[in-house]
C-alpha cells in the first residue's frame, strides 16, 4: 500500500508579474520519501519549495499539506525548513550553538521563558541527533561551514517536524563535510522517518542519495527513479548545452 501523501501539488502554477515561474506542476511527495529537486538556474526550484511551504500561494492549482488544502493547513510545526542562506554566521555572532538551536522553538505554544528547561532539553536532543553535542557551548561563528549546517538541521528538527525541506544546503562546504552531511540526511530519513525534500544543483551527487528525483524547468520534466533519469534523460534538453557547467557551477 502506498504511504500517505505529505505534499500534493495539483496543476500548480505560479507567476511573478507576466511570466510563469512554474507551470502546471503535478507532484506528490509521500510519507518517508526523500525527494531531490533539480533543474537549471531560474528553473523554478525555489519557487516550488516556497509553494510547498505556503510562503507563496499558487496563481493556479491547489497545494495540499498533510492531506489538507493550504488554506486550511495550520500545523506548521510539522514542517522544518533550512534555507539557502542558513549558514554564514560571522565569527563574532554572540550566540552559542545551543541557543541557536533553541531559536527553532520560538513561536511554539506556551510562554517561551517558562519552558526554559524543557527547551534546553529539546535542543540537546536535537544536537545529539546531528552528532553535535560536544559543540553545544561553542559560539556558532567559530564553527566550520559543515558544522554550522548540522546545527541548522538541529534547529529545524528541534520542534519535531515530520517533513524537512532543504534549499541547497550543501553549498560552500568541502567534499568530506558534504559526504557527512548526506550521511546525516540519510539517517534522518531512514532511521528517524523524516520525509525530506531537497533542492540541489549537484545532479551527480543528489541522484545517488535520493529515492525520487524531480526535474523542474518551469514545468515538471521528470519525476521518478534517479537511475532512470540518468539513463534516459537528455540533460542538454533540460539544461541547454553546457550540462557540465551546471553540474559544477557551485562546486
Ligand atoms: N521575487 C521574484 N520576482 C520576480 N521574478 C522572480 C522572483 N523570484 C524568482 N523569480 C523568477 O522566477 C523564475 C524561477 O526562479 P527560482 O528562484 O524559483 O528558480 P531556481 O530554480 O530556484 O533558480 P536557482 O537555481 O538559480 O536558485 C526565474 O526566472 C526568476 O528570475
Amino acid at each position: 500500500m502506498e504511504s500517505k501523501p505529505v505534499i500534493q501539488l495539483n496543476s500548480v502554477s505560479y507567476r511573478y508579474g507576466e511570466r510563469d515561474a512554474v507551470q502546471n506542476i503535478n507532484l506528490t511527495v509521500r510519507e518517508g520519501e526523500f525527494l531531490g529537486i533539480i533543474g537549471p538556474n531560474g528553473g523554478g526550484k525555489s519557487t516550488t519549495l516556497k509553494l510547498m511551504l505556503g510562503l507563496l500561494r499558487p496563481t493556479q492549482g491547489v497545494v495540499s499539506l498533510f492531506e489538507q488544502p493550504l488554506a486550511q493547513f495550520k500545523d506548521w510545526n510539522k514542517i522544518g525548513y533550512i534555507s539557502q542562506k542558513a549558514s554564514s554566521f560571522n565569527a563574532r555572532f554572540p550566540a552559542t550553538v545551543r541557543e541557536v538551536v533553541e531559536t527553532g522553538l520560538v513561536g511554539q505554544k506556551g510562554i517561551w521563558w517558562r519552558k526554559r528547561a524543557e527547551n534546553r532539553q529539546k535542543a540537546l536532543e536535537a544536537l545529539e541527533l546531528v552528532g553535535m553535542t560536544e559543540f553545544k557551548d561553542r559560539r556558532i561563528g567559530d564553527l566550520s561551514g559543515g558544522q554550522q549546517q548540522r546545527v541548522f538541521i538541529a534547529r529545524a528538527i528541534v520542534k519535531s517536524p515530520q517533513l524537512l525541506i532543504l534549499d541547497e544546503p550543501v553549498e560552500g562546504v568541502d567534499t568530506e563535510a558534504q559526504a557527512q552531511f548526506y550521511d546525516l540526511l540519510d539517517r534522518l530519513n531512514k532511521k528517524h522517518g523524516f520525509t525530506m525534500v531537497m533542492v540541489s544543483h549537484d545532479i551527480g551527487t543528489i541522484s545517488k542519495k535520493v529515492e525520487k528525483l524531480a526535474c523542474i524547468n518551469t514545468t515538471l520534466h521528470y519525476h521518478g527513479e534517479p537511475e532512470e533519469f540518468m539513463q534516459v534523460s537528455d540533460l542538454s534538453n533540460v539544461y541547454g548545452h553546457d550540462v557540465s557547467l551546471v553540474h559544477h557551477h557551485h562546486g
